[in-house]
């Protein structure tokens, strides 16, 4: 079975544009809840420009689905993060000005690191994951950190399907293959959309959870949020 986790970053973006509290973060994830959304993520970022490290706060109780809290492990999100205690974080080596997630770990090079992060984490009763490319020899890399998961970066699979090229599945299928046999649990997400999930959901083994933000919320801007979530359940079974 694959979760769908609603990313709500959006819904934050266009409160922010205005002030004040509209559209209200927790409420949105409280009604997608109520739709069928299997769990709510959030990715604050250093500068708080969508998602606010207070709404990770405000959150916390609202959310009964699986909560995952994904950012760059810096002091600030690592404090916040064993605080809260969701029930999973997903490491994102995101740089301080990135507009969105552009790459995943070097988990060879940050070994050491990751090690000591995800340590930290998992000793607080927290799941791990972390954001990596779909090359082989970084899935190995991820299996000696400890974490319990992988993310896979989709973005490049979104975009070559957008165009048509469906053998851009080939290095997902790879290495979520690898996971699975090393014991690492999948996660995947970034651009994926009602347009290009079955694909990917059908020749991913073992595909634990999808995390969707920006097609999603978007999409809901057409289809109502209800619907929406209903259609990418239906699109994942
Ligand atoms: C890791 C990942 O792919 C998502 O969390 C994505 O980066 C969302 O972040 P933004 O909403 O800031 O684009
Ligand atoms: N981890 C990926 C995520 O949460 C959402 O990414 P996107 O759908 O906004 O690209």
């Amino acid at each position: 079975m694959t979760k769908l986790s609603v990313n709500i970053n959006k819904i934050a973006t266009l409160r922010n544009s205005r002030g004040g509290n509209e559209p209200n973060v927790v409420r949105f994830a409280k009604d997608a809840q109520r739709f069928g959304a299997e769990g709510i993520t959030i990715h604050p970022r250093p500068d708080e420009r969508h998602i606010r490290y207070q709404d990770a706060y405000d959150l916390k109780s609202e959310v009964y689905t699986e909560y995952n809290i994904e950012g760059n492990p810096i002091a600030k999100f690592m404090d916040m993060v064993l605080e809260i205690k969701p029930t999973q974080v997903t490491l994102v080596p995101d740089a301080v000005d990135a507009i969105t997630s552009n790459a995943g770990w070097d988990t060879i090079k940050h070994r050491d690191f990751l090690v000591e992060t995800i340590k930290e984490f998992k000793n607080n009763g927290i799941r791990t994951s972390i954001f990596v490319d779909p090359v082989l020899k970084q899935i190995e890399g991820a299996k000696e950190t400890g974490t319990d998961r992988i993310e896979l970066y989709t973005e490049a699979y979104a975009h070559q399907y957008g165009f048509g090229n469906k053998d851009a599945i080939q290095p997902y299928f790879e290495c979520a293959e690898l996971a699975n046999n090393l014991g690492l649990g999948v996660n995947a997400g970034h651009d994926l959309s009602l347009d290009n999930i079955r694909f990917f959901k059908e020749n991913i083994p073992g595909l634990l959870e999808v995390s969707i933000g920006h097609a999603l919320i978007s999409e809901s801007l057409y289809l109502g949020a209800e619907n929406v979530i209903q259609m990418y359940l239906h699109k994942l079974k």
